[in-house]
């Protein structure tokens, strides 16, 4: 059967950090592919400063370079609140011939027993969990976790930045950060990013 990870987020923005992640569970479970899957209107988040369809453009940017990840965008398309028990459901129904790997940060680890209908989540899919540094990750259930190089960075931090005008090079993907310049998101002024900057220099 064909492994699929999905790899669920608000990516607002996405970064090197949902890159590392799904690529570490990618090797680590030896899947076929990994489908990012930017959700509608987050569970358990508020979510300011992007729209879905901003969200759902900066993760098809940054997953543009690897042959092994999608967007998959079904949650934007459905609108609402996205339950990944209703997503799964659906998707499982529609591709019977799958497995199905739920990719998370080890800062979801610990919460996973609030979430929709996750008794019967758990007969459907089998969670993959992800190192995060400050967080325990520890569950009562069976969630597979994978050793991964811990990278310390958050959306939030980077919303932060663009916002204090401080840099994010090599933090999130360049296309990324040129996308959310030419949108102004988060507060960000409409300047050349480091990377443009650096290769408009005239040579010496
Ligand atoms: N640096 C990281 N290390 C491990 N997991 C991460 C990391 N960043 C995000 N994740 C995980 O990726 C998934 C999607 O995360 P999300 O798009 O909400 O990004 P975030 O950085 O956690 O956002 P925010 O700072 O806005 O809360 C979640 O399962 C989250 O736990
Ligand atoms: O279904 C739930 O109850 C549920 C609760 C919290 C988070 N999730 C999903 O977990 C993924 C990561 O969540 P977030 O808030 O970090 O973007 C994303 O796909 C969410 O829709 C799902």
């Amino acid at each position: 059967m064909r492994k699929v990870g999905i790899l669920g987020g608000t990516f607002n923005p996405p970064h090197l950090g949902h890159l590392i992640m799904a690529n570490e569970a990618f090797h680590a479970i030896g899947l076929d592919e990994v489908r990012f899957m930017p959700n509608s209107i987050a569970p358990h988040k508020e979510v300011t400063g992007a729209n879905a369809q901003q969200r759902l453009d900066m993760t098809r940017l940054a997953i543009s370079g690897s042959r092994h990840f999608s967007v998959e965008d079904v949650e934007i398309k459905n609108g609402g609140v996205s339950y990944t028990f209703d997503t799964m459901k659906k998707m499982i129904q529609k591709e019977p011939d799958r497995e199905f790997y739920f990719i998370i940060g080890g800062d979801m680890v610990d919460g996973l027993s609030s979430w929709h209908r996750i008794d019967e989540l758990m007969e459907m899919v089998r969670f993959i969990g992800i190192k995060r540094p400050g967080y325990e990750s520890s569950s009562a259930y069976p969630v597979l976790m994978v050793d991964s190089p811990e990278i310390h960075l958050s959306s939030s931090m980077l919303r932060e930045r663009i916002a204090k005008n401080q840099t994010v090079s090599y933090l999130m993907p360049e296309n990324v950060e040129a996308y959310i310049r030419r949108e102004q998101l988060y507060g960000s002024k409409h300047n050349a990013s480091e990377s443009e900057r650096t290769t408009s220099r005239k040579p010496l």
